[in-house]
């Protein structure tokens, strides 16, 4: 559903919000630190200073129980939905900070990963897969303009993602968002381009490609919530929340933390 100009407003600010709180975490995130820390870092930041509402806790999509947590940590070959908890972080852990935000209403929801104890700390896999899939976002992102189509996101991010001998997850996607945390439509992270729902200006949605170093399989955890991969394979996501505009695409929770990569930035 198309939203308005007033609409479009509110959620740049929600937007904003988001990316606040990843920006405001990050200097957290170091071997030691447990996640449930971070939880509480993130949700008091967001109640007590932003005056937001923490989209996940008591969130219960149909046939869950209520989340427990203000965001979701998956850690290494957990591919989303982690929950927050007393494991330490240690040096080398690839984390994904997922957060979403209500303010006036509206939602801002944004993911960005985090390699604990700085890049060097990281394996080079770790880094490699997680630098491949900030790219498999941003050529999503660059495919936005009024005429495209759902399946043009869905294909480059697909390309990337197996053009460099990765996987990309299928059962989740990105999702059209505002009043509601979950809208039409789904934005699928593989396809075929030219195919699918065309977009067009005021379309608001997430592209966030979860993208595994083995195989797309994935299992769900007993705590009812943790996605992990199959074969324990690393996993890597980033998110974006974006607006249709008359003449392209608008990040609306883009931080300068976090700028588009090089390369895309020139073909747009
Ligand atoms: C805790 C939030 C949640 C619960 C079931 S699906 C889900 C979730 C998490 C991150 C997201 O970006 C998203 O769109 C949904
Ligand atoms: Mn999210
Ligand atoms: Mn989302
Ligand atoms: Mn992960």
């Amino acid at each position: 559903v198309l939203k308005t100009p007033e609409e479009i407003e509110k959620m740049r600010v929600a937007c904003r919000l988001a990316a606040e709180v990843l920006d405001h975490i990050a200097p957290f995130v170091k071997p030691g630190v447990t996640t449930g820390e971070l939880d509480r870092l993130c949700h008091d930041y967001m109640v007590n200073v932003q005056d937001t509402i923490p989209a996940p806790l008591n969130y219960a999509p149909p046939g869950y129980t209520p989340y427990p947590k203000s965001i979701c940590t998956s850690i290494n070959h957990q591919v989303c939905h982690g929950i927050p908890g007393d494991k330490p972080l240690k040096k080398g852990d690839s984390l994904n900070i997922d957060i979403t935000v209500i303010k006036d209403g509206f939602h801002g929801d944004t993911s960005r990963m985090f390699l604990v104890g700085g890049d060097a700390a990281a394996s080079i896999a770790a880094r490699r897969l997680s630098q491949i899939t900030y790219e498999c976002m941003w050529l999503g992102i660059a495919e936005v303009r009024p005429g495209s189509r759902l399946g043009d996101i869905g294909a480059v991010i697909q390309k990337h993602a197996e053009g460099n001998g990765y996987s990309v997850v299928r059962e989740f996607c990105g999702h059209g968002i505002g009043r509601k945390f979950h809208e039409e439509p789904q934005v699928l992270h593989y396809g075929k381009a030219g195919t699918g729902p065309e977009l067009l200006p005021g379309m608001i949605f997430t592209i966030e490609p979860m993208v595994n170093a083995g195989k797309a399989a994935i299992s769900e955890l007993p705590d009812g919530w943790t996605i992990v991969t199959k074969d324990r394979s690393l996993s890597a996501q980033w998110e974006h929340t974006v607006v249709v505009t008359e003449t392209g695409v608008e990040v609306l929770t883009l931080s300068d933390k976090c700028p588009p990569p090089p390369a895309i930035v020139a073909t747009r």
